[in-house]
């Protein structure tokens, strides 16, 4: 599936211009590949209506250039922030040295009935020409989709081959270990390349924990001083804060970042006090921009670390400088906490993490996925996604091993592989086959209505909510495809299972009743 996307974005790479390519293309990602149904995830609904009112002609002919087999697109919003849209990793590939058979379109479509190129309408590629003139561009150029659709491949790869397995098993390893100390070298910034904003999934559990990182990290010093983030092991505290430090470095290259855990700002005090040079030790903390302090539950009963923490965080803040703290607990939770720090603490924002429901977690793994180009069946992704509950680390854990099995033994991924190589993770062993004629009879069954009545052509409210929330389910839980779906329920067009998806995934983050329910659903739909 990566391979064919793969393929295909260097077609589309050719035929659009840098600007509209970067605009509209790059954000999307592939989702799924089922027959002849290719879906694409869409980071905002207007990007999907965009592409799906201009482009389809165009993608399905870099498709078919691409596998040279004819696809239907369906495009998928998922609703992901703007700030943090994912740069296409399948972008980084080299360039087939082929010519495009959709640019050779974009040529010919360039070219007057005398065959002379229309220089009025060719964008020049050193040419800075914003998306309107380019769509003009297009539109004056009418016919390219049809004519584009109509290509013969000039290039056609498809991949049947099983994608080779690049997995990259190291484990995390987290704050100081993880990352090289900034401390020797203070306005060093030596910050985990991995965590940045765009490799942070956004859901309910952390939408406001990462919109008020983006906010501080945008205006250090200025919304959020100190800005206190805490929450429980392993849910990306310190990713987002490491996120923050890459985000201000890079809109301010010449400012001091120093992140340090706070073990390591109590290490680096006694080593200063034993040789004798603590004042060395307070000019390195004091004398920066930004100060990122990781798990400073590690502090309580360290009376002497937190007095020079407490002169350290009153000199930086009265100089406004950003300070950025985490912790597996709100201050006032923290015991034995001295009252002034903690009061400190309180003067800024103060936000938390809170466990991540089903969707993140299912998303956090289709992002790895994605991020290692490889082709993960939604059952397995399900599989880890519903079992690990209270820890992306874990979660992440879990999925490496799976794929560093199917590595080592050269086996594709799939549900039977996944439960062999969980089995002392998961003693349950292989998980119960969800089926969409589980999931309708569960659903059907919880809102007292007849199993016939999802498939029939009713449309009263009491039947079309049950059959939206199926739908819903049958779309997260299983393989099956939109047409299908569709088709089980009552032959409905995909285009309706998807408005069924995209509005109770909208109305589940609004309304509790109903993320309650659903909740309640899949339990039942699982056990
Ligand atoms: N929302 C997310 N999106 C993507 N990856 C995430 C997300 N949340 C956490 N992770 C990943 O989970 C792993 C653990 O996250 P992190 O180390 O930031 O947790 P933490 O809250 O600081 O944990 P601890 O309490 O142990 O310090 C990291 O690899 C991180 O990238």
């Amino acid at each position: 599936m990566a391979s064919i996307w793969q393929q295909a974005l260097v077609h589309m790479k050719k035929a659009f211009i840098k600007p509209l390519f970067e605009t509209w293309i790059k954000s999307t990602m592939p989702l799924s590949i089922n027959d002849d149904v290719i879906e694409i995830g869409t980071p905002k609904q207007f990007v999907k209506e965009w592409l799906e009112s201009r482009y389809v002609p165009v993608i399905k002919a870099a498709l078919k250039a691409a596998a040279n087999k004819d696809f239907e697109v369906v495009f998928i919003n998922m609703d992901v922030e703007m700030e943090e849209l994912e740069l296409n990793p399948l972008l980084e590939m080299e360039p087939l040295e082929e010519t495009s058979s959709i640019s050779n379109m974009v040529e010919q479509n360039k070219k007057t009935a005398n065959g002379e190129v229309n220089k009025a309408i060719e964008p020049r590629a050193d040419q800075d020409v914003n998306n309107t003139d380019y769509l003009k561009y297009l539109d004056d150029i009418g016919d390219i989709p049809e004519a584009a659709a109509a290509l013969s491949p000039a290039v056609s790869v498809l991949d049947k081959q099983k994608p080779a397995l690049k997995v990259n098993i190291q484990t995390e390893k987290r704050n100081s270990s993880a990352i090289t100390s900034s401390l020797s070298t203070p306005d060093e910034f030596t910050l985990n390349p991995k965590y940045v904003f765009s490799t942070f999934v956004i859901g309910n559990s952390n939408r406001l924990a990462h919109a008020a990182s983006l906010a501080v990290s945008e205006a250090p010093a200025q919304v959020y001083n100190p800005f206190f983030i805490y929450g429980g092991v392993g849910l990306g505290k310190t990713h987002l804060m490491h996120a923050i430090g890459h985000r201000i470095k890079e809109n301010n290259p010449n400012m001091k970042v120093v992140y340090i855990s706070s073990e390591k700002f109590t290490n680096e005090l006694i080593n200063s006090i034993i040789s004798g040079n603590p004042e060395s030790f307070r000019q390195r903390y004091r004398n920066i921009d930004v100060l990122l302090v990781d798990d400073i539950q590690f502090l309580s009963k360290k009376e002497h670390t937190q007095e020079e923490f407490f002169h350290t965080f009153n000199t930086l803040h009265e100089a406004n400088k950003q300070i950025i703290i985490s912790s597996d607990r709100p201050p006032r939770e923290i015991q034995t906490l001295e009252d002034r720090l903690r009061s400190r603490f309180e003067w800024g924002l103060i936000t938390d993490i809170q466990t991540p429901d089903l969707e993140t977690r299912i998303a956090v793994l289709r992002k790895k996925a994605m991020m290692e180009s490889l082709n993960v069946p939604n059952e397995v992704i399900v599989y880890i996604a519903s079992r690990i509950e209270n820890n992306i680390r874990e979660l992440e854990g879990a999925f490496i091993r799976v794929i560093a099995y199917a590595s080592l033994n050269n086996l594709p991924i799939d549900i039977d592989l996944a439960t062999e190589a969980l089995k002392d993770i998961f003693p349950n062993g292989r998980p119960k086959q969800i089926t969409t004629e589980l999931i309708q009879d569960i659903v059907a069954g919880h809102f007292k209505i007849k199993l016939e009545d999802l498939s029939a052509k009713k449309r009263t409210r009491n039947v079309t909510y049950p059959r939206q929330i199926a739908m819903y389910l049958c779309r997260e839980l299983t393989e099956t495809s939109l047409p299908k779906i569709g088709e089980i329920f009552g032959g409905r067009d995909h285009t309706t299972v998807i408005h069924a998806h995209d509005k109770i995934s909208r109305e589940r983050n609004a309304d509790a009743k109903l993320s309650n329910t659903i909740k309640e659903l899949i339990k039942r739909i699982e056990s």
